[in-house]
């Protein structure tokens, strides 16, 4: 900041702050430190949308910068609902651990049912295994499968990371949330902002009836057109998943091997083991 005074019938007081010229009544008598140092304003800012706005935009920094460096990596959506007891659990963890086997990073919501599964599988057989929580109104932990964990306040936030750090979906069966990250992934793709990305659903008993239901009901109605309903494949068998995801991918042979941070030569998995993120 400059500032010019007046003398006798000289220019009028000026001054100068940043590209801002102010003169005569508008300049101000402190300097931006000074009023950033030296007031105590009411917090009542911080609930503000401007200031959202900035707490969303550092989501996705923080995001972004952890998972940027991730190996070729696959999201596992599934219910939270899931008992360690039942045989979805088991089909959960037998998938992380053919997704780790294939050379995949395993992303999940890092909450417990079959995300736990499915980052427990992929942890025990040696992969990297990645959770992207998300903070809800009653206490919530990483499941203790994870190795890189992130934990979001904003939904849309973390839905991005799903996307956009996997080559591929898996949907087990699940409740309101599975449906929900099912039905984005079409969207995505049927509009064209996801290119060559598998979707598949796991688990014939359970989503048959969905799929005969938007075969008779939703393209009976011409609300999809024919080739939609081939956006999604769906199958029992781990292996087939698999390789649905290696071809549907376009790989040849499987991906460079994601590892979990003990032997792991990735930078992400890394930083996991020392307990950082990259910057
Ligand atoms: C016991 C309970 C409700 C825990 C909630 N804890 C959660 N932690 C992390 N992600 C979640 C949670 N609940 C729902 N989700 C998201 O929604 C999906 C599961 O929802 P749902 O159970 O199918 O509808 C998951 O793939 C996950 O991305």
């Amino acid at each position: 900041m400059s500032r010019r005074t007046r003398r006798g019938g000289g220019p009028p007081p000026e001054q100068r702050r940043g590209p801002v010229t102010a003169r005569r009544g508008q300049v101000e008598h402190s300097t931006t430190d000074q009023r950033l140092l030296d007031t105590r304003s009411p917090a009542s800012f911080v609930h503000s949308d401007p200031w959202r706005v900035l707490r969303i935009q550092s989501e996705f920094v923080e995001g972004f910068g952890l998972l940027a460096d991730l190996p070729p990596a696959v999201t596992v959506f599934g219910s939270a609902r899931v008992g360690r007891d039942e045989p979805e659990y088991e089909l959960g963890r037998r998938l992380g651990a053919a997704l780790a086997d294939a050379g995949y990073a395993v992303i999940t919501g890092g909450g417990p049912g079959t995300m736990e599964a499915v980052n427990r599988g992929a942890q025990e057989a040696g992969g990297l295994s990645v959770g992207l929580g998300i903070e809800l109104p009653f206490e919530q932990d990483l499941n203790d499968w994870v190795d890189l964990g992130v934990s979001f306040r904003y939904f849309f936030v973390r839905k991005t990371m799903f996307v956009k750090y996997a080559e591929a979906f898996v949907i087990m069966p699940g409740g309101f949330g599975t449906l929900d990250e099912l039905f984005e992934a079409l969207t995505l793709l049927q509009t064209g902002k996801v290119t060559r990305f598998p979707v598949v659903l796991m688990g014939t008993a359970y989503w048959s009836g969905l799929l005969e239901w938007l075969r008779s009901t939703v393209l009976g109605s011409a609300r999809i057109k024919p080739g939609d309903l081939d956006l999604v494949t769906m199958t029992d068998d781990v292996d087939e998943a698999v390789r649905l995801i290696l071809e549907g991918t376009g790989r040849a042979g499987p991906p460079a091997a994601a590892t979990s941070g003990d032997e792991t030569t990735s930078e992400v998995g890394g930083a996991a083991a020392a307990g950082g993120a990259p910057s």
